[in-house]
């Protein structure tokens, strides 16, 4: 027709998924509120991220076409204007403000390994002066903050540490040594380029004795140049399936010398003779980990599943694809069951685990208040086992999710414009950072019962513990995920009964809590008929009522996932903006690609010469 085949983007929204928001049957807006805390922290967290949005240093329009160095300066020019917004507007560290500002950006802000462990690690393991000395000039980016525990031969067994970190008294200083190449520090973030200090994790000898892991503050960097200090080895340690704005680094320490005080010492400490005195829990020195796996649910696991949630479910509905009923328009494929079986218990699963990522956050610091005010360690066992637990069922099933939306997707869901890859590559890692989510579900079995009548008999016939243990293992880590579901699936049934005052989002959302509970028969119902709980019969009524339960989640699929109120800027897709323009923006975004760049005559004249 001579027509433009692609128009500027269209003004307006996509009618496939305006007519999907039309007479949502719950209030959106209350449950963006239930998500956020309440009303008044909707309000905040929308006017930190207008702030944001509004500041061109954020902008992330070319992120897809970046080499990793421009990924990882640009992370850190937006972490210094960061730090300047904060400055400017006041908002306080631990405040409100700075809480959805770096929740809003994440890992595309450098220094989540200095913001996020580094500083915590000293304000719980520190002591006050400490804290008063350190966390201002990290808060301040004076310095900059990593915290190098895992070693090139070992991530998971901390007793296997190699790093130590020897007690002089003649100088009243520690001497740091790595006695062979498995002892590198390897992997810690912020160290390739950034830290100017590492908090090295190692162990601690003094008076001839070993005395387990500790935290030590060493400077690894010149404040003045940036140049690495005597001693001190450190680099990047290359490419990563993502996080490439992120510079995990190498580090060798030979023969670095820190003072006493360099040494967190809240819980135990070396006195000037050498004499090592402990306080509280054996431990507490892991407790930094504790913290950040439960942070981490918030911060970076359920964001993911939730984000794929949204760029799956708005594509579902502008993308028609051949025909339910011959004659009729092209079905839009939300419509299709497969595709709501796909989708819809993973939304579910974004609700479950919100609400208990809010639960265990608050039974968390209820501990941190417990062992900092009164020297009461009695929880801490509970915590770990669950943090430890939780942190590998939510990052399990959050990455399966990702990849689940991802190829709902077809082949739109392939291409890194529509967010979906980079999602699933991102959040992948929390199934091994923060602690192996196998391992960690073996720190969660040491609670059950069944696996426990087995591994007594094996005890009873003579088998060595660790012998029984390992030959456990498979049932005690499905035990493990056992009980965390039980957990999640309880806690969203006491969050339901909370909501009587609140009839229209209770019901919608009771929905959700029906169908993540069925969803997670389903999913494991040998174990049901295993046992016999359940029987074929009643497996069936199961698979019946999660269908119709579906059929319910239809209507408000799109306003569901419109609660999460992610703005197109933290979604970074061109398939899962607010508009449903899926088609116009996909063609504009392959634009920026350099590969669509005028070719320069000459090289076009070279290359043709060599055919
Ligand atoms: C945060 C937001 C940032 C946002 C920012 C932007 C985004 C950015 C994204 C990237 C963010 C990457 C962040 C990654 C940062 C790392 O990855 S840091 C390194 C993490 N490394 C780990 O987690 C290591 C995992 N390994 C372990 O925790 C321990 O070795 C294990 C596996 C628990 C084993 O412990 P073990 O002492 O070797 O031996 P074990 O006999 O199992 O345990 C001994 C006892 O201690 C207990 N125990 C063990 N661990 C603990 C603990 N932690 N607490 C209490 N008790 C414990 C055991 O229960 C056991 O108790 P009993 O049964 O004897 O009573
Ligand atoms: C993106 C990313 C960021 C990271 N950031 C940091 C950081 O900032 N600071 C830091 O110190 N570290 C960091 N790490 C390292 C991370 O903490 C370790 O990779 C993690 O603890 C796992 O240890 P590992 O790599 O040595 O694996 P291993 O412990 O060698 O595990 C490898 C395999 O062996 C199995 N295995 C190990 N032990 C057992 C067992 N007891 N029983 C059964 N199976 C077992 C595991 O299940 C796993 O499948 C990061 C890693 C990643 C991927």
């Amino acid at each position: 027709t001579g027509q433009p085949l692609v128009t500027a983007t269209q003004s307006g929204v996509n009618p496939d998924i305006h007519s999907e928001r039309t007479s949502p049957s719950f209030p959106v807006e209350r449950v963006t509120n239930l998500l956020d805390g309440g009303a008044e922290l909707t309000a905040t967290r929308r006017h930190v991220e207008s702030i944001i949005n509004s500041d061109s240093t954020f902008s992330q329009d070319d992120r897809y076409f970046l080499t990793r160095v421009e990924q990882y300066e640009g992370s850190v020019r937006r972490a210094v204007r960061l730090r300047e917004k904060m400055k400017e507007l006041g908002w306080a560290d631990n405040g409100t403000e700075a809480m959805f500002a770096f929740r809003v950006l994440g890992a595309d802000v450098a220094f989540g390994i200095h913001n996020g462990v580094f500083i915590p690690t000293i304000k719980e393991l520190g002591i006050e002066a400490q804290i008063a000395k350190w966390v201002p000039l990290a808060q301040d980016l004076q310095i900059i903050g990593t915290y190098a525990q895992t070693e090139l031969g070992h991530g998971t067994y901390l007793r296997g540490l190699e790093t130590t970190v020897t007690f002089d008294p003649s100088n009243q200083e520690f001497v740091i040594n790595m006695p062979r190449l498995s002892s590198i520090k390897w992997w810690p973030g912020d160290l390739g380029r950034s830290a100017t200090h590492a908090l090295v994790l190692a162990q601690l000898y003094t008076q001839g004795k070993c005395q387990g892991m500790h935290a030590f503050i060493v400077q690894i960097r010149s404040l003045v140049d940036h140049s690495s200090l005597p001693g001190v080895t450190v680099g990047d340690i290359g490419p990563k399936m993502n996080f490439d704005q992120v510079d995990n680094g190498f580090l060798i320490l030979q023969n670095v010398h820190i003072p006493r005080e360099n040494m967190l010492c809240r819980y135990s400490e070396v006195s000037p003779d050498g004499t090592y005195v402990k306080r509280g829990s054996d431990r507490i020195n892991y407790f930094s980990m504790v913290l950040t796996r439960t942070r981490l649910l918030s911060a970076e696991i359920i964001p993911a599943l939730a984000k794929a949630c949204v760029i799956a479910i708005r594509y579902s509905v502008v993308r028609r694809q051949s025909k339910l009923k011959p004659g009729e328009m092209e079905t839009k494929i939300l419509d299709y069951q497969m595709q709501q079986q796909k989708l819809f218990p993973q939304l579910a699963t974004v609700f479950a685990f919100h609400f208990m990522a809010s639960s265990f956050e608050a039974f968390c610091n209820q501990v941190k208040v417990q062992i900092k005010s009164k020297g009461d360690f009695s929880s801490l066992p509970e915590l770990h086992a669950l943090s430890a637990g939780l942190k590998a069922l939510l990052s399990d099933v959050c990455s399966a999710g990702v990849e689940t939306c991802r190829r709902a997707c077809g082949g739109h869901g392939y291409s890194l414009l529509s967010g979906l890859p980079s999602l699933y590559t991102r959040v992948a890692g929390s199934c091994t950072y923060e602690g192996e989510n196998t391992v960690m579900q073996l720190q969660t079995a040491r609670l059950i019962k069944n696996a426990g009548f087995q591994l007594q008999s094996l005890l009873q016939s003579g088998v060595e513990q660790y012998v029984a243990w390992d030959s456990t293992s498979i049932l005690l880590a499905q035990a493990a995920i056992a009980h965390c579901q039980y957990t999640i699936v309880n806690n969203f049934v006491e969050t339901m009964s909370r909501l009587q005052h609140e009839p229209e989002i209770q019901q919608v959302l009771q929905v959700l809590c029906d169908l993540y509970a069925l969803s997670g028969i389903l999913a494991n119902a040998e174990e049901f008929l295993h046992d016999g709980y359940m029987t074929g019969h009643q497996l069936d009524l199961v698979t019946a009522s999660q269908r119709d339960l579906l059929t319910c989640v239809r209507k408000d699929a799109v306003s569901l996932v419109d609660a999460f109120d992610y703005s197109d800027q933290q979604l970074h897709s061109a398939i899962g903006s607010y508009d449903g323009h899926a088609y116009q923006r996909l063609f504009e975004w392959a634009q920026k690609a350099p590969m669509n760049a005028k070719v320069p005559f000459a090289l076009f004249l070279a290359l043709s010469s060599c055919c």
